[in-house]
């Protein structure tokens, strides 16, 4: 499917009503690979995003955490952690029940993280409100689904959310989406542009069914729009240019 016009073309008319933008990270503004930690952002995209940022209310909306945005990006409004965490004008406000899902996810985090050696692949990440569990080096299918089970019985011990996104799963904490998280940061009076690509990402669209949503890549989704990884910086650039 190829919308880049009609979306273009919903936007110039909403663009006097000053829309707030929502933009995912992984798979939206960088592409998805192997190592998570060098993810980084390119000139191009530094360049756009400043951009961005000047011209619109602009929020990135993430599952990584805020330092790694942080790190990558520079300086914005970031919502991080799939909502647990609002970083706003320089300003980090965590979610109340924020403090003792750290502690839990530490303690599960010192319990589980030598099973690394015994499956050759895997990654444990401690995201500090989240734990990741990254399987995309883990070549044999066996070991992957003997991780998948254990993943599934520590999430149903501790009664925390288990979420499947691309070669990773997460025990996060539950109740807490991308979704509501924007729908707290919206001023309702204005519109909203919200992209992204991944199943958190369709969070946001159900959540925000008012706004111009925007799925990237291939599959079923609740967005309004959709387009190729490919588009979305030209997308993102023809935006810039709307009075
Ligand atoms: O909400 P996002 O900004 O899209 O973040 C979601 C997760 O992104 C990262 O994982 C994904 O990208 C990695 C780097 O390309 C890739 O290795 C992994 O397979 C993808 O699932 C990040 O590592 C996670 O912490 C985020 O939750």
């Amino acid at each position: 499917m190829y919308q880049e016009n009609k979306i273009i073309h919903r936007i110039e008319k909403i663009i006097s009503m000053e829309p707030q933008l929502f933009l995912d990270y992984d798979g939206t503004l960088v592409p998805i690979i192997k190592n998570p930690e060098i993810n980084q952002a390119d000139y191009d995209l530094l360049k756009l995003i400043s951009h961005l940022d000047s011209r619109f209310e602009m929020y990135i909306v993430t599952g990584r955490e805020v330092s790694d945005i942080i790190r990558f990006l520079g300086e914005y409004n970031i919502i991080g952690l799939h909502g647990s965490i609002f970083h706003i004008d320089g300003q980090t406000i965590n979610i109340p029940e924020f403090a003792p899902y750290v502690e839990l996810f530490n303690q599960i985090y010192q319990n589980t993280v030598y099973i690394q050696e015994k499956f050759h692949g895997l990654r444990i990440y401690n995201k500090t409100g989240s734990i990741l569990f990254h399987m995309g080096n883990i070549k044999n299918q066996r070991s992957r689904e003997t991780v998948h089970k254990i993943i599934n019985f520590l999430a149903f011990r501790y009664n925390i959310e288990l979420y499947t996104g691309i070669d990773i799963i997460e025990l996060r904490i539950p109740h807490i989406n991308k979704g509501t998280a924007i729908k707290q940061i919206r001023n309702l009076n204005r519109p909203a542009i919200i992209i992204g690509d991944d199943r958190t990402d369709e969070d946001s669209f159900i959540a925000n069914q008012d706004a111009i949503t925007i799925k990237i890549g291939d599959g079923d989704t609740h967005a309004r729009f959709a387009i190729p990884y490919e588009r979305v910086r030209p997308l993102l650039w023809e935006l810039l240019k709307i009075l």
